[in-house]
């Protein structure tokens, strides 16, 4: 399915227009459980803080959140995605949503395998329809903790992979497989930078293979949307 590429002036309008249609997707949601899977890093992170204060008069008892990587830090860890979204949406009404779905801690001395069974294990036993996963993307074109060149990507079936020698600090990992995100409704990349051009060229090109561009290879079953400001759009 071919993306939906929405180009922006500058990162803080990728982040409002992220935000902003995100909004309305949860707000058009029917009746029920909604499912959302959040990213980490700067921009994925500012999309969520910047969502948690547009959601005025919703059920957040409806809402689930997952994060589609996590970095396997103690929990609390500053440098832990979950840590730094609760940060940033600090004071707002998504702390109530019904369940945020975090990963355990690496001080529960489980093996970054055994972390990645249990939410493997509770995936499994909620399933979770995603209505929507947000996604950031490295200079690399690394989506979630699937990275160019490493085995995660090409992991086949929808549950979470523990991963070593990340590139991107720290190096031990959780994941979705790229079949968990790619389950979701909706998949919405969001990107910010001249860094990320060529990485974004790459994937929409669509030549690459998944263990090349491994941000090239998510896409919703429903929609696919990629959200970038101009620099990051350059190369397209
Ligand atoms: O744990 C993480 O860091 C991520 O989940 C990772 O996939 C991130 O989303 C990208 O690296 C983009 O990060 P930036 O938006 O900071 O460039």
């Amino acid at each position: 399915m071919t993306a939906d590429v929405r180009t922006f002036p500058d990162k803080d309008a990728v982040i409002a227009g992220a935000a902003a249609d995100a909004a309305q997707v949860l707000a058009e949601a029917g009746n029920g459980r909604i499912d959302v899977a959040l990213t980490g890093g700067s921009v994925g992170t500012a999309v969520t803080g910047a969502l948690a204060s547009l959601l005025t008069g919703f059920d957040f008892s409806r809402l689930h959140l997952w994060f589609s990587d996590e970095r396997y830090l103690p929990t609390g860890h500053p440098d832990r995605n979950d840590t730094q979204t609760f940060k940033a949406v600090s004071g707002s009404a998504l702390m109530h949503a019904s369940r945020w779905h975090v990963c355990v801690g690496s001080e529960s001395g489980l093996s970054a395998e055994d972390a990645a069974a249990a939410l493997g294990k509770e995936v499994q036993s909620e399933a979770p329809n995603f209505a929507l996963s947000f996604l950031g993307v490295g200079p690399d074109g690394h989506v979630a903790s699937l990275f160019p060149g490493l085995p995660g990507v090409t992991v086949t079936g929808s549950g979470v992979i523990a991963v070593h020698d990340s590139p991107k600090p720290p190096p031990t990992r959780l994941s979705f497989t790229r079949d968990l995100i790619n389950s979701s409704a909706r998949v919405w990349a969001v990107l910010a930078g001249a860094e990320k051009a060529a990485a974004a060229a790459r994937a929409l090109g669509g030549a690459a293979t998944p263990s090349e561009s491994p941000s090239g290879s998510v896409a919703g079953s429903d929609e696919t949307r990629w959200y970038l400001d101009e620099a990051a759009a350059a190369d397209l």
